[in-house]
């Protein structure tokens, strides 16, 4: 008998293929929960977590996003990026829970969470690369999805080449290596979608002498 311990999600989903052609690495996993228990994480985060207007200065001028993010980690690490600064809050359990269940899946580890509420597609991310000097360099970021589906692009800095994916509800994607060097990525905005979407970016955060 071939395949019976198969797991129901790994439908046709190769998360050896690196869907970059070049210069970083990035593995797609597919589903890593089923409906039932994604739509379970998908309730508990918009409840749970402590959502915010995200703001941000952007050629010298404050702005105020219509998306919500939270930021979330095992100290009170500080974070700072678009020029703002933010001090994590210690996990909750299902962020908890979350970080064990990738960290298994992924084999790397993490230390930290950036969450993103997107109310509905008009909400999205402009193209930008996560190298901000808080983060370990090439650091893996591993990012899940739940809610609607999106599509997620990459850009090559220097030839401009792009890649994009759809991550879908209860979803792993991981960035690692040079990804964050040489490519950007963005969450386009769509008008298909109605419904929200959460997403959270596990990183490893530079300890400064805590
Ligand atoms: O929502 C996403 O899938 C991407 C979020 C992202 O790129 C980020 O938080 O840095
Ligand atoms: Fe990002």
């Amino acid at each position: 008998m071939k395949n019976v311990n198969m797991n129901l999600f790994d439908h046709q989903v190769d998360k050896t293929k690196n869907w970059l052609p070049k210069d970083g690495t990035v593995y797609y996993y597919g589903k890593v929960f089923g409906t039932h228990e994604a739509n379970h994480y998908l309730n508990a985060l918009l409840t749970t977590i402590d959502w915010r207007h995200d703001e941000a200065i952007i050629f010298g001028k404050k702005i105020i996003t219509k998306r919500k993010v939270a930021w979330y980690g095992e100290k009170p690490f500080e974070y700072t990026y678009s020029k703002v600064t933010k001090k994590a809050l210690p996990w909750t359990d299902e962020l908890f829970q979350l970080k064990k269940v990738i960290e298994k899946e992924c084999g790397e580890t993490f230390n930290s969470c950036l969450l993103n509420l997107y109310h509905s597609g008009e909400e999205g991310m402009a193209w930008h690369s996560d190298g901000e000097k808080d983060l370990k360099k090439d650091g893996a970021i591993a990012s899940l999805s739940f809610g609607a589906e999106r599509k997620f692009a990459f850009k090559h800095k220097e030839t401009k080449e792009t890649v994009s994916l759809i991550l879908e509800h209860g979803s792993l994607l991981v960035m690692k290596d040079t990804t964050q060097t040489n490519w950007l990525h963005r969450l386009p905005p769509t008008t298909l979608v109605t419904t929200p979407r959460v997403n959270l970016t596990f990183r490893t955060i530079i300890q400064k002498g805590l």
